[in-house]
């Protein structure tokens, strides 16, 4: 994501930031930010073209409008609670 979960600095990662926090699941964060090879070989890992990109049991779910989406059908629920009890 761009910024951390404590300081995110773009307001898509905020996003994906506060809806994590707000279903209480552990989660970390790695600033892009402050590394562009980080940021560079994460589009190309996921061929997926912007930040911020979760990663759930270290495989690509989606960019904030996917979150968001899953967020508000109850499946990103559904997928945490699969990836926490694995
Ligand atoms: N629609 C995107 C919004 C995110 C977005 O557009 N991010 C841009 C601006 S913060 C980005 O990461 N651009 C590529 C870059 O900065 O390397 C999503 O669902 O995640």
């Amino acid at each position: 994501m761009k910024g951390t979960k404590d300081f995110p600095q773009c307001g898509f990662s905020n996003t994906v930031v506060s809806i994590l926090k707000s279903l209480n699941v552990p989660f970390e964060t790695h600033n892009i930010l402050e590394n562009e090879l980080l940021r560079q070989g994460l589009k190309e890992y996921s061929n997926w073209p912007t930040f911020p990109q979760l990663y759930i049991d270290g495989e690509f779910f989606g960019g904030c409008d996917i979150t968001v989406e899953s967020y508000k059908s109850g499946e990103l629920q559904e997928v945490l609670e699969r990836a926490m009890c694995s």
